[in-house]
């Protein structure tokens, strides 16, 4: 349905070209052209003063839910009183428009503002979601009705133009509209590709990769021991590759090949977000994002383009998957392609779909995990003894045995410094969603369109849920017995790096397998200490939570 702005911006369009046209032409205004300006304009004021003043103190159906009063302050506020930080119709609950990092004012917001489970809070121009705090109330959304809260169409749509119809941004109404199979038929029958048994088989691959990319790290070494490493440039790679391989059964050469085309496309895709993304952001409250998308912006001329070349090259790779299938590779590791289409369920196209997102949703997620544990392993020194040590013990010597990846997986405390890594630095920080019908969560009424968030880095650092040290870096917290899957934490739903419930994320043990192999391959080759560490924690503007300027090392051969 068109939308209030929409109408607003034809009709002016219209009364505005009318003014133009007689001016040209020499005619005569009207006064009925100016009444018809001025209505426009009384429109526009009355709607903003509505849905940014009024909506929230009067009208809103969510009134009942404790909101913070205040908005969070940069450190130079802190000596203003609660009168000057009052929460401000512009910026909401947050210090400015477009905070680099949304999660970090909501974390202050959360923790300091008492509620029950569920928060309202305010964003740009007094934009209006509630906060999912406590585990009833995220069971209820991401469990009992998880099917009632979708992506925003910003996020759908902008991601759909390359994904396609994936996985992740299925909702109840794509499952109706789907002819053939819906999502939970398509979840269900890719699912066994990524249990815990079929990644064990997957482990060579991971190892590999992990191993490729220790020895692409020595080689560079050892011209030129005394260069700082970025860990990033390797590990994006790796983790290119990987998903290429353990996906696919296709190596995208990248750690061979650092500017291949298939990465430089694949790095406009994802690696660069833009500002301009914050505005396409706020405009799609009041515009349908799919004339968004249209519009002439360089940036996304180039994503599209991006999008095209890797679906081309993906689709030939299903193919060839494909037809291959039928000379049956039995004594290989199966890829993910090769199980679903074992299934019978997917068409060639559906299978282009979800391995775009498994390139979108696992790659960078996964490289950037690796990233923070050599963020962490870097500035403590004991810490990574003990881990190399433990690894050296659990791998012996030759790193290239077949069963090295199977291995990995086994090490108590290197499962525990990961999972530490995982719940402090969770990827997707907050995680926005919209009720697509009407809902209930902890008995509250959700009317349809409420704008719904569940946020990993306020759950994950919840003191009532992970104790007085959430804050603290401890992965002993995994090690304690009975603890090697909660971390200690009083609840199923304290930890949400990667979701919870029916749609949560279906790569998580692929990439917990990647990782540990990966600092495996790292820790038992190198000793290493951190260039930057006064720097390398600052974070990267955007929606994911990512070191800025990258993690660099100072390498030392062992
Ligand atoms: C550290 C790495 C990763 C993190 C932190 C992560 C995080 C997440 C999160 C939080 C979600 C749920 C989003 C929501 O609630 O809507 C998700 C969904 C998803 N992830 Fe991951 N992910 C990671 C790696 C991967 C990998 C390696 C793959 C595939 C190879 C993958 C594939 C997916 C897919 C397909 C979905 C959508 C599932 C559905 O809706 O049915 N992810 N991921």
């Amino acid at each position: 349905m068109i939308t209030f702005i929409e109408f607003w911006l034809s009709t002016l369009t219209l009364t505005s070209g009318g003014i133009i046209y007689q001016s040209i032409t020499g005619g005569e205004y009207t006064k009925l052209h100016f009444k018809g300006l001025a209505a426009h304009l009384v429109a526009f004021v009355a709607y903003a003063v509505y849905w940014m003043i009024l909506y929230p103190r009067y009208f809103t159906p969510l009134g009942n839910i404790p909101t913070p009063k205040v908005h969070t302050a940069f450190p130079h506020h802190e000596t203003l009183s609660n009168t000057d930080k009052k929460r401000r119709i512009l910026t909401g609950n947050y210090p400015v428009l477009f905070p680099d990092n949304v999660w970090v004012p909501l974390r202050e917001l959360a923790e300091n503002t008492p509620n029950d489970g569920l928060l309202r809070i305010y964003s740009a121009l007094s934009g209006e979601a509630l906060l999912v705090t406590s585990p009833a109330a995220i069971r209820d959304m991401l469990a009992v009705n998880c099917f009632d809260f979708a992506h925003q169409d910003l996020v759908k749509i902008s991601i759909k133009r390359f994904t396609g119809s994936n996985l992740g941004f299925l909702s109840n109404d794509d499952y109706k509209a789907c002819k053939l199979y819906g999502c939970h038929v398509h979840r269900k029958h890719m699912l066994p590709a990524f249990t815990i048994p079929h990644i064990r088989t997957l482990t060579g691959i991971f190892w590999d990769k992990a191993h490729e990319m220790v020895g692409c790290m020595s080689r560079d070494f050892r011209a030129d021991p005394s260069a700082r490493v970025n860990f990033r440039e390797y590990v994006s790679r790796a983790t290119l590759d990987n998903i290429g391989m353990a996906g696919m059964g296709h190596d995208f050469q990248t750690l061979k090949q650092p500017n291949n085309d298939l990465r430089s496309h694949y790095r406009k895709l994802i690696l660069d977000p833009s500002r301009i993304f914050n505005w396409v952001g706020l405009l799609s409250r009041y515009i349908d994002m799919r004339l968004l998308m249209k519009a002439p912006i360089k940036e996304l001329i180039e994503i599209s383009r991006s999008a095209d070349y890797l679906r081309a090259v993906t689709g030939k790779l299903v193919h060839e998957r494909s037809e291959k299938l039928a000379e049956s590779e039995e004594h290989r590791a199966k890829d993910i392609i090769t199980v679903a289409l074992e299934s019978g369920v997917f068409r060639e196209s559906e299978l282009v779909d979800h391995v775009m997102t498994f390139l979108t949703a696992g790659h960078e997620s996964t490289a950037t995990a690796f990233e923070w544990t050599m963020y962490e392993l870097g500035r403590r020194h004991e810490m990574q003894t003990r881990l190399r040590d433990e690894i050296r013990e659990a791998i012996g010597t030759d790193l290239t045995a077949s069963d090295v990846g199977l291995r990995v997986q086994s090490i108590p405390y290197l499962n525990a410094f990961c999972n530490e890594v995982l719940r402090c630095y969770p990827f997707s920080p907050i995680i926005v969603r919209v009720a697509k019908q009407e809902s209930v969560i902890m008995g509250q009424r959700i009317p349809k369109g409420t704008v719904v968030l569940y946020s990993a880095e306020v759950s994950n650092h919840d003191k009532t849920l992970w104790g007085p040290d959430a804050d603290i870096f401890d992965p002993e917290r995994w090690m304690s017995e009975g603890n090697a899957k909660s971390g200690g934490a009083s609840s199923n739903y304290a930890m949400l790096t990667f979701g919870a419930g029916p749609r949560n994320c279906i790569g998580a043990n692929f990439a917990r397998a990647t990782l540990e192999c990966l600092v495996a391959a790292v820790l038992s080759t190198f000793e290493f200490e951190l260039v930057n560490p006064e720097t390398a924690g600052a974070l990267k503007f955007g929606q994911t939570k990512k070191p800025a300027e990258g993690v660099y090392g100072k390498l030392k051969l062992i």
